[in-house]
C-alpha cells in the first residue's frame, strides 16, 4: 500500500486548499490511479486498522440492493447513520441503481446479473460495466443529505461512479472511477470494497484473480484530517493480509459474511478521525 502513502504526501504538499460542500475545506489534487496484483494479497491498509467487517456488510448491502440502513445496523455497521433520514432511508443510492436502475420504458435493469450473465457468457466484452450515476435522480447540493432522500433522491451522489471488469487469460481484472474521493477515511473503504467484490465475482465465476485499478477524480484529504495523515505517513507497511473462502454460495446475491475471511491482517491501531457531513 505504499501507493497510497506517496499519494497522501504528494497530496499533502502540492495539494490546492479549497472550499467544499461539507464546510471542513480539503487539499486536493485532480486525477490519479493506483493499481494492485489481487494475487499479491488482499489490498486492506495496514498502516491503521480498518474496520474491514464495516467494508464487507456494506458490500453486501449494495448487492441486496438495500437503501435503508437498517441491515447495517442489525450487523453493527454504523458508517452510514449521519446522511439518513430518521427511518434510516438514504434514497435511491447504489444498491438501488445496481439491482434496480428504472428505465424509461418501466423496466427495471439489474446491472449486477447482466453483469455476471455477460463475464460468463462473453468474457471478451468491453462493457462488463456498472454505473451508479443516474442523472435524474442526483441530490440537489444546497441541501441536506437527508432532505434530499426525502424528496426520493439520492442523499448523496455516487462517489464510486462507475467500475469495469475485464478478462485475460482467464483472470478477472476491475477498475472504479471515484469522482471525489475522502483519502483518509473513503479511499482505504473504496480500494477494499473493489477487492472484495473482484474476489466475489471471480469466485461465482471460476475465474484466477487479476488486478484492481483506482482511478481518482477529486482526490482530497479534509483539514482537520492534516495530523492523522501525519501519524499515518511515519508507520512502515506491513506484508498485506489474505482472503479465503469458506463457502461457494449459487449466486453473488447469495454471500454473508462468515462465508470468506481475512487471514494473517496485523495492522497498527486504528487512528480516529471526524467524518465531514
Ligand atoms: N466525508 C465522507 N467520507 C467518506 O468516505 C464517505 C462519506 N463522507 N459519505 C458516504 C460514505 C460513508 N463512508 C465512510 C464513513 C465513515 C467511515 C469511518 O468513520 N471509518 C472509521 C471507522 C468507522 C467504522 O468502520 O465503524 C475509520 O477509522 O476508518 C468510513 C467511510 C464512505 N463515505
Ligand atoms: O465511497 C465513498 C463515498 C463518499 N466519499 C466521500 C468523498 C467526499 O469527501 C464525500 C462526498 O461529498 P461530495 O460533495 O458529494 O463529493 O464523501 C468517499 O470518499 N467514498
Amino acid at each position: 500500500m505504499q501507493l497510497y502513502l506517496d499519494l497522501l504526501r504528494d497530496i499533502m504538499e502540492t495539494g490546492v486548499d479549497k472550499n467544499d460542500r461539507t464546510g471542513v475545506g480539503t487539499r486536493s489534487v485532480f486525477g490519479r490511479q493506483l493499481r494492485y496484483d489481487l494475487a499479491q494479497g488482499f489490498p486492506l491498509l495496514t498502516t491503521k486498522k480498518l474496520h474491514f467487517k464495516s467494508i464487507a456488510y456494506e458490500l453486501l448491502w449494495f448487492l441486496r440492493g438495500e437503501t435503508n440502513i437498517r441491515f447495517l445496523r442489525e450487523n453493527g455497521v454504523t458508517i452510514w447513520d449521519e446522511w439518513a433520514t430518521e427511518t434510516g432511508e438514504l434514497g435511491p443510492v447504489y444498491g438501488a441503481q445496481w439491482r434496480f436502475w428504472l428505465g424509461a420504458d418501466g423496466r427495471y435493469y439489474d446491472q449486477v446479473q447482466t453483469l455476471i450473465d455477460g463475464l460468463k457468457n462473453n468474457p471478451d466484452s468491453r462493457r462488463h460495466v456498472i454505473n451508479a450515476w443516474n442523472v435524474a435522480l442526483l441530490p440537489d447540493e444546497r441541501k441536506k443529505p437527508w432532505e434530499n432522500a426525502k424528496e426520493g433522491k439520492m442523499a448523496l451522489a455516487p462517489c464510486h461512479v462507475l467500475y469495469q471488469f475485464y478478462v485475460a487469460h482467464n483472470r478477472l481484472s476491475s477498475a472504479v472511477y471515484i469522482r471525489s474521493n475522502d483519502m483518509f477515511l473513503g479511499h482505504p473503504y473504496n480500494t477494499a470494497s473493489l477487492a472484495l467484490f473482484t474476489h466475489l465475482i471471480a469466485h461465482q465465476c471460476d475465474f484466477e484473480l487479476g488486478e484492481i485499478i483506482v482511478m481518482l477524480g477529486d482526490a482530497h484529504i479534509y483539514r482537520n484530517h492534516f495530523s492523522q495523515v501525519a501519524e499515518q505517513l511515519s508507520r512502515k507497511p506491513r506484508p498485506l493480509p489474505q482472503l479465503h473462502f469458506k463457502r461457494k454460495p449459487n449466486s453473488i446475491f447469495d454471500y454473508e459474511y462468515t462465508d470468506f475471511e481475512l487471514i494473517n491482517y496485523d495492522p497498527y491501531p486504528a487512528i480516529a478521525a471526524p467524518i465531514a457531513v
